[in-house]
């Protein structure tokens, strides 16, 4: 009798074990475990005699519990073998759902490795299967008994032992016992063979299984094979044995994925992690993360084609392998955009973005096979190592690419891809899918570059066309499950989002296109009638009110007229705005200038500012009378110094586009080289003359800075960009940019103007101190673009000449100077400004001829389509500069005002001086007033 304590044995010898009837129940054989039911502090309920000599193993209760704990799948597999063996004891079931917290569903997130993993046995395993069970009948002394399991009889069924004892003798190529039971589960996985409880997937243990064939009793089941059908059988197996053969290894690891990773072995996690080396989706990854990977992945299989495996807007729960088969990448109103084959994996950027999906995956054969991630173990693992680049493409061409960023550009984005390049409707589509409708605070970085840009390759029209498309595409799809009704819902509300966004990156700009006007006032209207839009009333007429302001605003200064004086800057002549210090230069304003033929006769012209090159040549050229046809004429700009610039017939803004001192002349193309500069151009522009020393130096930069604010004021950000892509490009005006970098430059050579016309040296000593101490307070005022215009007038050689005035300047006069040269210093790419003006807060007025280098820079260094995408990366380049002018004008211009000494006077004097913008002339002008000095 062994059973007096409570301890487990493992058997060595055989040992007999009785029921308390003492009916021998069955016969333990070498190797045999009894005494489990210890672990649940049962009494025993059977007697246990030994029938020879033996040896046995024991373990005590304690420790049973503890190895019970660690091992729960090997314990498990013990309790099944003496159930289906003994008939007694706690079951399986009894026992897991007493101790095991994991009781596997039969779900497939949770897939169980015991089912089968097709709807039925493909022909091939079908036939297969038939042909082993006909020689295993067929062969007296075999394993297929029918065997009493918990008194119930069951059919032809065998031990897993003992299946593979006689798989490896029957098959020469079978060397291994591995080899076999991977055969064996090949068949257990599409249904042919089964463990007789359905609970465990082949195991070359004692499990019992059997085939279909005799769970089903058919015909076929019953009776000894006839000698054809053995025949048969042994003929096919001959052929087909080797493909089953080829097939285990696969199986094996089939059923391993199917496992819960806890009851993954370690040997199991290194064939699964060999596996994983060939996946072309994971050649990126380390090998350590392929090793975490080994033991997290999930096995699903699909039996059924058009299985929709996730839709799109749902939330990312997984990332997808595809190990064999093919899915459809299904997105609204496009249908089938690609299809992923073998190899390739998806449902990525949901999990890394903490977006929806973009698109929907359905099944595009039976019998799919996959790899899952999910989302908690990707985020643990490979949300930070996933590859640096995805490409997402449709009808097999690249639409959309994404890179990883390791650092966040913007506060506001929770967003860990950022799109390099993409197709303009695609970064769109992206763009309502996954950027908007998020609780991210903000605006979002890829969003705002989108707005800023998106003239340079998705045209207004074409945005709200797309717009409006994307709201109204319920009204194409007839039946409206509700699943489909909160998807258009949400995808309407995105649409409103997006407006207000837009409306926020570019204000007024967004409402100059009438059919984005329309578009508003359709959105407005379906949002009133649609209850579900109900929360999204407020933004609209947020909107609404601002096209309204836009539009009243636009009818009180419709016929604004403008005049180009001969030199200078553009006068307003008439301006329905109360206060006309804000004027805003529009494209349909009129503009009054001159035009001048080679003998230096002119006509005037009057056109809205958005008339091209061509009209006004055509008209000039009339007017002057020179008969040629359009194509033999040019205009041209011919500057102070003699250069010349021809216009493209198509460039708009022509007039603010001249110099300070240019004029504009229609001259015949052959005859260009005789143009010559009017006299009146060398002398200084129309201004106010007046003696500067009796103004405030204080009072001279503050309302300068007054003047310039209005002026960048009125500068759109857009005007950068029509500026870098050329007057031509987007056939829209740059006019109020030109003007604030006439200003520029009038600002620069109105101090050397004044310098090189005083003779007198004590005058020209206070101007330099005067001008010194008005950079001094520009920069206060943190009006750089006048700083640095100032500066940079000091430093022209026609001023930096006049030795005998420099030498009078007190030193500590020198020295603020040099301290300001060094701040314009250029070097380094303008580093001392950047990380200046890198401390401001706003509001200030940069420097905007940097600005615009950078445009250039980023334009001209980057280009703007790749392999058909847009380049992105550019956008963005250029969408920072655009974005510094927003942060600079982000708070009003609140100065104090000095003590008012002369207001009125400098209010005059500053808004025109008098400026020679010819550096000859300067030059000839210093040396009138300072000789050199003969050595
Ligand atoms: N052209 C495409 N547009 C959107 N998603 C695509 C495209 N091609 C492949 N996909 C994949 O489809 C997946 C849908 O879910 P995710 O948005 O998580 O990630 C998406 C991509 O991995």
């Amino acid at each position: 009798m062994l059973f007096r304590r409570s301890c487990t044995y493992n058997v060595e010898q055989s040992t007999r074990h009785y029921a308390k009837s003492s009916v021998t129940l069955c016969n333990l054989g070498v190797g045999a475990t009894f005494g489990e039911t210890i672990l649940h502090d049962l009494p025993r309920d059977s007697t246990v005699v030994t029938k020879t000599t033996c040896e046995l193993l024991r373990v005590e209760q304690q420790d049973f519990r503890l190895i019970w704990e660690k091992n729960k799948e090997l314990m498990n597999d013990i309790f099944t073998n003496c159930k289906l063996k003994n008939g007694f004891g706690p079951s399986v079931q009894q026992t897991a759902a007493a101790t095991s917290p994991t009781k596997r569903p039969l779900s497939p997130d949770h897939p169980n490795p015991a089912l089968p993993i097709t709807e039925t046995p493909s022909p091939a395993m079908s036939r297969m299967g038939w042909a082993l069970r006909t020689l295993l009948v067929a062969d007296n002394s075999s394993c297929l008994k029918d065997r009493k399991v918990s008194g119930k009889l069951i059919r032809k069924c065998a031990p897993g032992t003992e299946l593979v004892d006689w798989l490896v003798n029957l098959a020469p190529i079978v060397h291994t016992r591995a080899q076999a039971a991977g055969m064996w589960q090949a068949l257990v996985e599409e249904g042919v063979l089964t463990h007789v409880n359905k609970e465990q997937p082949f195991k070359d243990k004692c499990f019992l299984y059997r085939f279909r064939l005799d769970e089903e009793g058919g015909a076929a089941a019953v009776g000894i094979p006839q000698a054809e059908d053995q025949h048969a059988a042994n003929e096919h197996i001959r052929e087909a044995l080797s493909a089953l053969f080829q097939r285990g290894p696969d199986a094996t690891l089939r059923m391993i994925l199917r496992k819960p990773s806890h009851e993954r072995t370690s040997e199991e996690l290194e064939l699964v992690f060999e596996e994983l080396v060939h996946i072309a989706a994971l050649s990126h990854l380390s090998t350590s993360i392929k090793r975490e990977l080994s033991s997290i992945f999930v096995f699903e299989a699909h039996a059924q084609a058009g299985t929709i495996l996730f839709n799109q807007g749902d939330e990312g729960r997984s990332w997808y392998i595809l190990l064999k088969g093919s899915v459809d990448v299904v997105i609204h109103g496009k249908g089938t955009v690609a299809t992923l084959k073998t190899g390739d994996d998806f449902g990525k950027l949901a999990l890394i973005n903490d977006a929806p999906r973009a698109a929907t995956i359905v099944l595009k054969e039976n019998n799919c096979h996959l790899l899952r991630v999910d989302k908690e173990h990707f985020n643990r693992i490979l949300r930070d190592v996933e590859a640096n680049t995805l490409r997402l493409q449709e009808h097999g061409k690249d639409v959309l690419v994404l890179e990883r960023v390791a650092k966040q550009r913007g506060q506001h984005s929770a967003f860990k891809y950022t799109v390099m390049s993409g197709t303009p409707a695609k970064m769109l589509e992206h763009l309502l899918e996954t950027r908007l409708g998020q609780s991210v605070g903000g605006m979002d970085p890829f969003l705002d570059d989108f707005l800023l840009t998106h003239i340079v390759f998705m045209p207004v029209v074409q945005l709200v066309d797309e717009l409006a498309n994307y709201f109204h595409c319920d009204t194409h799809e007839d039946a409206q499950t509700p699943e489909d009704r909160e998807y258009i819902v949400n995808f309407k509300k995105r649409v409103i989002q997006f407006m207000q966004k837009w409306v926020m990156a570019v204000r007024h700009a967004a409402f100059e296109e009438p059919s984005v006007c329309d578009f508003i006032e359709d959105l407005a209207a379906e949002v009133e009638a649609d209850p579900d839009l109900n929360e999204e009333t407020s933004i609209v007429h947020n909107v609404l009110t601002q096209m309204a302001r836009y539009q009243e605003d636009r009818n009180q200064n419709a016929g604004q007229k403008w005049k180009l004086p001969p030199n200078g800057q553009p006068i307003c002549l008439f301006s329905g705005n109360a206060t006309p210090s804000k004027t805003v230069i529009r494209p349909d304003d009129d503009i009054i200038f001159r035009v001048y033929c080679a003998d230096h006769t002119y006509c005037t012209l009057r056109f809205p500012m958005h008339t091209t090159a061509e009209l006004i040549k055509a008209c000039a050229a009339d007017k002057l009378q020179l008969n040629r046809g359009p194509e033999d004429l040019c205009l041209v700009e011919v500057k102070s110094n003699g250069e010349r610039s021809v216009f493209k017939d198509n460039d708009v803004s022509i007039p603010t586009g001249l110099s300070l001192n240019g004029r504009l002349f229609v001259s015949v193309k052959d005859h260009l080289d005789a143009l010559t500069q009017l006299q009146e151009q060398e002398c200084p522009t129309e201004g106010v003359d007046i003696d500067l020393e009796i103004l405030s130096t204080k009072e001279l930069a503050y309302h300068i800075t007054l003047f310039e604010w209005d002026l960048f004021y009125a500068v759109h950000e857009y005007e950068l960009l029509y500026h870098t892509f050329g007057r031509h490009h987007f056939g829209k005006i740059t006019a109020n940019l030109d003007v604030f970098l006439r200003r520029f430059n009038e600002v620069q050579y109105w101090i050397v103007t004044e310098l090189v016309s005083t003779p007198s040296l004590s005058k020209r000593v206070g101007l330099v101190r005067k001008f010194i101490k008005l950079a001094a307070y520009c920069k206060e005022y943190q009006n750089l673009n006048a700083f640095f215009a100032v500066v940079m007038g000091l430093s022209n050689m026609a001023v930096s000449r006049l030795q005998q005035t420099w030498e009078k300047i007190p030193s500590k006069f020198r020295k603020i100077f040099q301290e300001f040269e060094a701040l314009i210093d250029p070097s380094r790419n303008h580093r001392a400004y950047r990380v200046f003006v890198g401390k401001l807060q706003p509001p200030l007025i940069p420097f905007m001829p940097l600005l615009l280098k950078d445009m250039t820079f980023a334009h001209e260094g980057n280009k703007t389509s790749l392999d058909g995408l847009v380049n992105f990366e550019k956008m963005h380049m250029m969408a920072q500069t655009m974005r510094t002018i927003r942060f600079c004008r982000s708070r009003s211009l609140g100065l104090e005002p000095p003590s008012p000494k002369s207001e009125g006077e400098v209010r005059s004097y500053i808004s025109s001086f008098r400026v020679i913008d010819n550096q000859r002339v300067l030059t000839a002008m210093s040396q009138k007033v300072e000789p050199t000095r003969k050595l």
